[in-house]
């Protein structure tokens, strides 16, 4: 299966469903809060009718008893990965977890994965703003342990710190990476970037691309090449 999660920020059904006609294969993409808030959870049904798998990222972050009932919500859904923010804790990571296992009744659930320091996070921006010292690498890798221990499938992290995670909590603990960025594209607003080659060569088990596919001239032909590179 492909590697390459490609991130749907649409804000219409129209406009995905042009998207995805570009390709003649199916691929892996990330259903997100700007598609879900503009045309619901039905969306994921006309993505999963396409043939498409799908990582539905909602960053769920509340008191565990509500994200236990929210994941018990979204298990039946037919979307292969859900998520939560790490900052959230242990009892609530645990929760989701439960949530999902309720909701799936027996049938295979969800992977669920934990959001560690969002790739628009600088160091600076986490010391000063936020208010958490020492270096990112260091809270990533606590989130990342704290995901483990609450029986989460993996972590959602930047490239950087993907090496360090697999030694700290094993191979099959999963990475997925956005802030992908070819040699040429700007950074946008994200802060942790990585082009795909050093994704591939970092051990990432995914890559989240978004733009410099969505907005490139030819999604296909950037996506095909972006898939060459994750070989
Ligand atoms: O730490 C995170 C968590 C999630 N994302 C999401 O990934 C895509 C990235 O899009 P680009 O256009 O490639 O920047 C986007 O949907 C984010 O919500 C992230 O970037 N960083």
């Amino acid at each position: 299966m492909s590697r390459t999660i490609v991130a749907l920020d649409f804000s219409s059904k129209e406009e995905v469903v042009n998207f995805l006609n570009k390709f003649d294969k199916p691929i892996y993409v990330k259903i997100g809060m700007e598609l879900t808030y503009a045309c619901g959870l039905d969306i994921i049904q006309t993505v999963k009718a396409m043939g498409h798998h799908i990582f539905l990222d909602l960053k769920l972050h509340d008191i565990p008893n509500t994200v236990k009932g929210g994941m018990k919500n979204l298990a039946n859904l037919g979307v292969d990965i859900v998520n939560v923010h790490c900052a959230g804790g242990i009892a609530m990571m645990k929760a989701a977890v439960e949530g999902l296992e309720i909701g799936a009744n027996g049938n295979k659930r969800p992977l669920c994965i934990g959001v560690t320091q969002l790739t628009s996070t600088s160091k600076e921006m986490m010391n000063e703003e936020l208010g958490i010292p020492g270096e990112v690498m260091d809270s990533v890798i606590k989130y990342a342990k704290n995901a483990k221990a609450a029986g989460l499938d993996g972590v959602v992290c930047s490239v950087h710190e993907a090496k360090a995670i697999h030694e700290a909590c094993g191979d099959d603990f999963l990475t997925v990476t956005p802030g992908i960025r070819l040699a040429s594209d700007s950074k946008d607003d994200q802060k942790r970037v990585a082009t795909p080659d050093y994704a591939n060569e970092q051990g990432c088990d995914y890559i989240v691309v978004g733009r410099s596919i969505t907005k490139s001239e030819d999604p296909v032909k950037t996506y095909d090449l972006i898939e060459d590179m994750m070989k």
